[in-house]
């Protein structure tokens, strides 16, 4: 199933990252991110028109990530959006990265990111 079309589930503490290859596998999937800090995150750079199609994607990403439970770091440069996304509890990267990462390439306010 698509990762866009999955939810994502409580992870528990104890449950080991996802293997290099299944991150591998997994970034197939994705458009535009990729692996960092020996695979242990994901990232992608979105770059838009200006600040307020910027912050427009960013609160949009803050309500999916409320809906979904799972929660991005992101930094803010006036039009660019830097996200990166692992999971705290398992001190690597789970489904719920690729769940969350491809959720975000389906926001709306996603597709004013320039190419
Ligand atoms: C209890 C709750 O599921 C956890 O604290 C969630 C909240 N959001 C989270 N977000 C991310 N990115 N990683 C986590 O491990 C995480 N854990």
């Amino acid at each position: 199933m698509d990762f866009a079309d999955r939810k994502c589930l409580p992870c528990e503490k104890g449950t080991p990252p996802m293997p290099a290859a299944d991150v591998d596998a997994a970034l197939g999937a994705l458009d535009g991110w990729a692996a960092r800090e020996e695979r242990t995150r994901i990232h992608k750079q979105y770059r838009f028109k200006d600040f307020v199609e910027a912050m427009r994607f960013v609160n949009a990403l803050a309500g999916l990530a409320e809906a979904e439970g799972h929660h991005p770091d992101f930094t803010v440069h006036w039009n660019t959006v830097d996200v990166t996304l692992w999971t705290h509890t398992v001190g690597g990267l789970s489904d719920n990265d690729f769940i969350v990462a491809a959720k975000l390439d389906r926001l709306p306010a996603a597709a004013a990111a320039r190419r």
